[in-house]
């Protein structure tokens, strides 16, 4: 049976983007929503992000067939508890976090019985909040799934054709590959835009002005990713914390080996590893995977 009612927890930009893509591509399915925050429910029911907002959680979930918990990944598991006892008992449950293996363990754990199909729809943009939504956030996009394993098919094919409606590109794998594999490509990167913006902004002879002034360059793009929401990445590096460390052990060993390249001048090295990733960054664009939308993330989108 496909998805008919679709209940939204937490209704900021990944939320907010589900509702609207979902009344855009899919006018068909019926859907209902919820956030803790009362400002947000209010800016919710301005921009019509969901059909319904509900002031409960509970009331929101009642008549779902799929349940989609938008909220933080520390978060995730106050937001299945506060449903648990009247999640309908054919619902599947999923969500949209960052990071998978907690996720999916704290989901399971809090809803015992209940099909749990984790998802991440890998597109975003550094906006939070019930304004920041758009319709369009995942047309052309990956989504991957991280099923566990006895999920029934049929429940993975329900949730993969309705990721597929919004414009998505469906990958599934295993949860923790999930989060090794984003640790190095997401948020690791976050990491190291959160640090280097913080380091320029803390060097005694470089005034907060002149970062401003010439941060035309490379360090803009830091900035960009570097203003994502706090409360989100916190969560993601503390509940990604073991692949997170890992990856990061492996990149400083690279930057110390850079390091010393430099130290010694040995520009063998870094033109070899330069037109490495030159070419990556090539094949990427190649395979279609860079962003075809100009105005797409930018700050003032
Ligand atoms: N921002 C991004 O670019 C992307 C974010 N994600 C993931 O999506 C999730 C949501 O992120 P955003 O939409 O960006 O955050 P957001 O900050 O825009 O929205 C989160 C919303 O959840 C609400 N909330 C928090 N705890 C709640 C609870 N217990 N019950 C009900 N509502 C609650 C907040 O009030 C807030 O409105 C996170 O897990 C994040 O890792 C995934 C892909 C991209
Ligand atoms: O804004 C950007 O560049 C992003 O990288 C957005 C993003 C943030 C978190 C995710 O889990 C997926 C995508």
């Amino acid at each position: 049976m496909s998805i008919q009612r679709v209940a939204v927890i937490g209704l900021g930009l990944l939320g907010g983007s589900i509702g609207l893509a979902l009344a855009k591509h899919c006018p068909d399915i019926t859907t209902t929503g919820y956030d803790a925050d009362p400002a947000t429910r209010e800016a919710a029911r301005a921009r019509q992000l969901v059909g319904t907002v509900h002031d409960s959680a509970a009331g929101s979930v009642a008549q779902a067939d799929l349940v989609i918990l938008c909220v933080p990944v520390g978060a995730m598991a106050f937001a299945a508890e506060a449903i648990r006892d009247v999640l309908p008992s054919g619902a599947i449950i999923s969500d949209v976090g960052s990071s998978k293996q907690s996720v999916v363990e704290s989901l399971q754990a809090a809803l015992p019985g209940h099909t749990v199909i984790p998802a991440h729809p890998v597109a975003g943009t550094e906006q939070s909040g019930p304004e920041a939504g758009f319709a369009e956030l995942f047309e052309h996009r990956w989504c991957i799934l991280t099923p566990p394993e006895g999920t029934p098919d049929d429940k993975i094919a329900d949730l993969s054709a309705m990721w597929k409606r919004l414009g998505s590109k469906i990958e599934i794998m295993d949860a923790a590959h999930h989060d090794l594999v984003l640790a190095v490509t997401s948020h690791i990167p976050h990491l190291i835009a959160y640090t280097i913006v913080g380091t320029a902004s803390d060097l005694e002879d470089v005034t907060r002005s002149e970062v401003i002034k010439y941060s035309a360059g490379g360090f803009r793009d830091f900035t960009r990713i570097a203003a994502s929401d706090p409360t989100m990445w916190r969560d993601v590096f503390l509940h990604n914390k073991d692949a997170v460390l890992e990856m990061l052990g492996r990149f400083t060993e690279d930057l110390t080996a850079l390091q010393r390249a430099i130290r010694r001048g040995d520009g063998d090295a870094l033109h070899e590893l330069f037109t490495r990733t030159r070419a990556i960054r090539r094949s990427i664009i190649e395979q279609g995977q860079d962003d075809a939308r100009p105005d797409f993330g930018r700050a003032d989108h």
